[in-house]
């Protein structure tokens, strides 16, 4: 009989911070061993260098120090196994983890399956390992895989061939909001494919244009799902595993998660804006405060994320704006106690009007000049950063970034955009679901009908289809990849089909110039969805 304690380090490692890294490992490696009294931590896929390195993997000075880096943590490691991912070079480069035991690096794995598809471009960086790895420790056989190898059949069960009983996954596996429900479905077909336990211990944090949720996981070998991580929290979680009864039993985890999922995605979207303003070391973030649910829902999430202190909003009405705008704008900002502005931009729109009036005479005002108030307010917000050293979050959702409404170097102004892949619909439900919690959102700015207020009684029906039904038009063709005769076969308008595809192929050209944005949905914009910009295919 034998059993045997390890744990699982589910952590941030930000990209291209190898020191501070390695430091972490040191940190946690010795809290596991005296807190949890465990032989063995795991840590997640390319702890030193963070993921994804992206091109700083083509770079010979980063490859050499992360390099340095590991070799430096095995005289440090003392009392304890750790398993630290890395990339490893050896002529060409691979994605590694290796055992780091008794002062020594005792031996380096490769990883098996590569992901290249969706926001994963790992052939471009690494070559594929060919050999499976089995090691004992404390008489417990285990497999070694990292992240895409269990999404394949054989590396497991070659794991299990060669006598593992228990598979340990290193992971950076993205969020999206139906990863969680795909990840728990495959762990379990692994585990009674094979007969064998598994722990899976994944990545947590906001990097650039990814989240990843943390989420770590135990199977046992019956498929039954033994502990869930929550999700967005960084945790040294315990486990034991007894070989006599091959189960795993999690060592003091928090309690499972039960928030609902909009509430872990408002959670991820927070953690994005926390990891994006404080790994870029800015002090604060402003934005553009309209009386609007989009800005009113960002102001939020921006408040969750840094604190009241650290957010500045500024409202900037011009002949357009509506009392109900200017009021609720007001009450929302002193209810969550951040500064706030308010700064007319009449002025500025006449004296651009009265300098172009030369150049435009004879032509009647158009959507020119509803630009132009957008632009105005750019020019202001980007001033404001610029003098209080505070990044400026745009406010744009997934719907409008589909279609384009938006506007140029005026409200896609800003560094990073934490609604760019949240339709409009989801925009409704995460923010009902965050006023009913302590009214941080004014239920008058969520049940009003939206509105640019670039011109009088103006509304986005007027331009756009209803929401609803934008947003079911687009989830076909973006997620679903549906051609226009089938999504107007799915019982939807033929014309209003064929304006909405028209709209998302001509506005590529702004999303080219567009903020990044945490990915929520299974289709992102950026990365994972690289479409010409120049071309004749409608
Ligand atoms: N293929 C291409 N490649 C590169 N550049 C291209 C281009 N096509 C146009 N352009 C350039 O882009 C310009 C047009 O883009 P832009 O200046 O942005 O202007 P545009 O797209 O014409 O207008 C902005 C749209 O956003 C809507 N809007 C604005 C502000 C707020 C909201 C809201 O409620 O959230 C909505 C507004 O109602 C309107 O539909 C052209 O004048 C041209 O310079
Ligand atoms: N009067 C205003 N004062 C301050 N910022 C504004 C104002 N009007 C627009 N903005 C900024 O420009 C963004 C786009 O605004 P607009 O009202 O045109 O569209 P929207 O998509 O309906 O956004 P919202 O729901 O926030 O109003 C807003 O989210 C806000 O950041
Ligand atoms: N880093 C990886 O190998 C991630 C790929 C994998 N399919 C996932 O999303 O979990």
């Amino acid at each position: 009989m034998s059993t045997f304690r390890f744990a699982l380090a589910q952590h941030d490692f930000p990209v291209g911070a190898t020191a501070d890294n390695a430091q972490r490992v040191r940190a946690l490696a010795a809290e596991a061993r005296d807190r949890l009294g465990a032989s063995l931590i795991a840590f997640p896929e390319l702890t030193i260098s963070g993921y994804p390195p992206e091109d700083l993997l083509q770079r010979p000075s980063f490859l050499e120090a992360c390099g340095r880096e590991l070799a430096a943590l095995a005289p440090d490691l003392t009392g304890i196994a750790a398993i630290v991912g890395y990339p490893d070079t050896r002529g060409e480069v691979f994605n590694a983890a290796s055992l780091i035991r008794e002062g020594k690096v005792e031996w380096t794995y490769h990883k098996q399956a590569l992901p290249n598809y969706t926001v994963f471009d790992e052939k471009r960086y690494f070559r594929a390992g060919e050999e499976t790895h089995v090691f004992t420790i404390e008489g417990v056989r285990v497999g070694m895989l990292v992240c895409e190898d269990i999404w394949e059949a054989e590396p497991a069960a070659h794991a299990a061939q060669a006598g593992a009983e228990l598979i340990l996954v290193i992971n950076a596996s993205p969020y999206d909001q139906r990863q969680a429900a795909t990840r728990e479905e495959l762990l379990r077909r692994r585990a009674t494919e094979n007969g064998v336990a598994i722990a899976y211990v994944n990545l947590v944090g906001g990097q650039d244009d990814l989240l990843f949720d943390g989420h770590s996981l135990l199977v046992q070998p019956d498929g039954t799902i033994a502990a869930r991580a929550p999700f967005f929290e960084d945790l040294l979680l315990g486990v034991e595993y007894d070989s006599s009864t091959k189960q795993l039993t999690p060592i003091d985890w928090p309690a499972a998660d039960t928030r609902s999922a909009h509430e872990v995605m408002y959670a991820g979207i927070v953690r994005g804006i926390r990891d994006y303003v404080g790994k870029n070391h800015f002090g604060g973030v402003l934005l553009g405060l309209s009386g609007g649910i989009d800005s009113a829902l960002t102001l939020a999430l921006a408040v969750d994320a840094l604190g009241k202190d650290k957010v500045t909003a500024v409202m900037m009405p011009t002949q357009f704006t509506s009392d109900l705008s200017l009021r609720e704008a007001k009450a929302q900002a002193e209810h969550l106690g951040v500064e706030y502005h308010v700064l007319p931009i009449e002025g500025i729109y006449e004296a651009f009007t009265g300098a172009l009036a030369p150049v435009f005479a004879g032509r009647a005002p158009d959507i020119t000049e509803e630009n132009l108030q957008s632009r105005a307010r750019g020019v202001l917000l980007m001033a404001m950063s610029n003098k209080t050293g505070r990044l400026l979050l745009s406010t744009g959702n997934k719907s409008e970034m589909a279609v384009g409404y938006a506007t140029l170097y005026g409200d896609m102004c800003g560094a990073y955009a934490p609604l760019k892949d949240v339709y409009k619909t989801v925009v409704f439900a995460l923010s009902r679901w965050r006023a009913g919690v302590d009214g941080a959102i004014p239920m008058a700015v969520i049940e009003r009908p939206p509105s640019a207020e670039l011109r009088h009684e103006q509304k986005d029906e007027d331009s756009l289809p209803p929401y609803d039904e934008l947003d079911a038009i687009l989830e076909h063709f973006i997620e679903g990849e549906a051609s226009a005769e089938d999504i107007i076969a799915a019982g939807h308008d033929d014309a209003t089909v064929r304006r909405v595809i028209r709209m998302v192929f001509i506005n590529e050209f702004k999303r080219r110039q567009a903020a990044p944005g945490p990915r929520v949905t299974t289709k992102a914009f950026g990365r994972e969805r690289r479409y010409p910009i120049t071309s004749g295919w409608r």
